[in-house]
């Protein structure tokens, strides 16, 4: 008897170091249970409202703005509005990035990189990346040449096509190969069969969960007992795959670089490796980071313009409008962009599309690294944070935010409103790096899309859905247009 009250106390002394401490002034949130918290009430919610979003909205409904939760051996907290994201996004005592399991696994277990690092290790890492990525292009002539390269590419594969053609995978090679030849000097045909593979991975890999990394995150032994269905045995798979890509890249470098002439990232860091051997510039560090560039940077644009291409689509009278402003800017050349300063309305669109579509809907979360007062609220240390971008974007804020109305983002004059409540690429110290590009992007993707082409929808489908499908970043359910060519 005596031996089994012993194992009866080291179980719920072990199970209370595991159950996280949660004070007095913890955010208010539905009830938890012992050791799974909130998990099962998380299981019934998604069973009902499908999507995570819609989940953390139907409770910031009930509990406010800042809502604690308990995924189980995790505290979780969901932050909504304005004023609580901005705050949360600015200070640096929230600047971390989530110990769990789920981030780490795909960076060998350590917690390297751009996207899931931090403290002193993440910030050094951005600046130099960052430096590297402008001494190569980005942000310059070159990235906007290598942008409209991919642009004329893609009209000349449409051009052959009188078929109405699927869209949710006709950006995937384009921007991959835009990033790729920043970073590893290499672009692929359309028709690339490996590219296509790898772009279907980041994309395969984006909704086996959603950003709170599921329950791989909140009972990550569980791998050892159902690895197939809480998606750990297809996560390791598919960054397998990944990282055979990214190795094989870095060594075809390694063999023929020359010091004195970086071509791209990845020879400027393995450059910068050979005279510093710390873990900052360690071979696992690029791997990492080139992996965070692919996955960051690849679904978000590509996810991003297909709903644009939706909404332009299904909107006539913007499509009309649209084109009538590139034929008075832009005519017959080729477009550059610095017509965007001449050209509102096609960069109002731009950012109805980046409002409504709000590819990120969580941003990528958020750790407390100390604890901290929010509001009236105590977030203990450790607490994963997130920001619910797709409600800051989709709210009564709006008015009438499920209609696609660029003209929200225009003056009576005119002129562009920059709004505060839009922030699609997050705010503060961890601002997306990829902003710039992916604006870039954007504008010119759609400029020459519709300089050469009516979008049509073909009117043997179903009239296409504007939901959103859930995952890692939202993406438009599969449909099709027809590109027909402008005279
Ligand atoms: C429409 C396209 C994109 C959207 C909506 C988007 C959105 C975001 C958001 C919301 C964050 C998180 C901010 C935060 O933690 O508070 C982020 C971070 C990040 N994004 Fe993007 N992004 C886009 C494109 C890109 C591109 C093209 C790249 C590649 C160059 C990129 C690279 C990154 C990286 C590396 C981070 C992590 C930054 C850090 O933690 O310091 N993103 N992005």
């Amino acid at each position: 008897m005596w031996i089994l009250a012993i194992i009866i106390t080291i179980l719920y002394s072990f199970i209370m170091i595991l159950v996280p401490r949660r004070p007095r002034f913890y955010p208010p949130g539905p009830r938890s249970l012992p050791i799974v918290g909130n998990l099962i009430s998380v299981w019934f919610g998604l069973m009902k409202l499908k999507d995570h979003y819609r989940l953390w909205r139907s409770w910031t409904q009930i509990y406010g703005d800042v809502v604690g939760l308990q995924l189980g051996f995790i505290n979780v907290v969901v932050v909504s509005g304005k004023d609580f994201i901005k705050e949360v996004s600015s200070r640096e005592v929230f600047d971390g990035r989530p110990n769990g399991f789920f981030y780490m696994m795909r960076s060998f277990g350590k917690k390297i990189g751009l996207v899931f690092a931090d403290g002193q290790a993440w910030s050094s890492t951005r600046r130099v990346i960052l430096k590297y990525l402008k001494s190569f292009g980005y942000g310059s002539r070159s990235m906007e040449t290598y942008i409209s390269e991919e642009c004329t590419a893609l009209v000349n594969h449409l051009r052959g096509s009188c078929q109405p053609v699927g869209v949710n995978e006709m950006f995937d090679v384009s921007v991959i190969n835009i990033l790729w030849r920043l970073v590893a000097g290499k672009r692929y045909d359309l028709k690339d069969v490996r590219a296509k593979q790898l772009c279907t991975l980041i994309k395969r890999c984006f909704k086996v969960v959603d950003m709170s990394g599921g329950i791989l995150n909140f009972m990550p032994f569980l791998r050892y007992i159902i690895p197939g269905p809480i998606g750990y045995t297809e996560m390791m798979e598919i960054h397998d795959i990944l990282y055979k890509f990214i190795r094989e890249t870095i060594k075809e470098h390694e063999a023929n670089i020359d010091v004195q002439n970086p071509r791209d990232v990845i020879d400027a860091f393995i450059i910068e490796s050979i005279e510093n051997k710390t873990d900052a510039f360690s071979d696992e560090e690029l791997q990492v980071v080139c992996l965070d560039l692919l996955e960051a940077g690849m679904e978000t644009v590509s996810n991003t313009a297909v709903f644009m291409l939706l909404h332009v689509a299904l909107n006539s009278s913007v499509q009309a409008r649209l084109r009538h402003e590139i034929d008075e800017v832009v005519g017959g050349r080729a477009p550059v962009l610095a017509d965007r300063a001449r050209m509102v309305y096609t960069e109002a669109v731009l950012l109805e599309t980046l409002r409504i579509s709000s590819v990120a809907p969580v941003g990528i979360p958020h750790m407390a690294r100390d604890d901290a007062r929010l509001g009236d609220y105590i977030v203990p240390k450790g607490t994963f944070l997130l920001l619910a971008m797709y409600d800051l974007h989709n709210g009564d804020h709006w008015k009438d935010p499920h209609v696609f109305r660029p003209e929200r983002f225009l003056t009576k004059e005119g002129n562009l409103v920059q709004h505060e409540w839009l922030m699609p690429f997050g705010t503060g110290r961890r601002r997306c790096i990829g902003e710039v590009l992916a604006r870039s992007e954007l504008f010119l993707f759609l400029t020459y899309l519709l300089q050469n082409f009516h979008l049509l929808l073909p009117e043997e489908d179903p009239k296409p859905s504007t939901e959103p499908v859930n995952g890692v970043s939202l993406s438009a359910a599969p449909f099709r247009l027809t590109f027909k060519q402008r005279r």
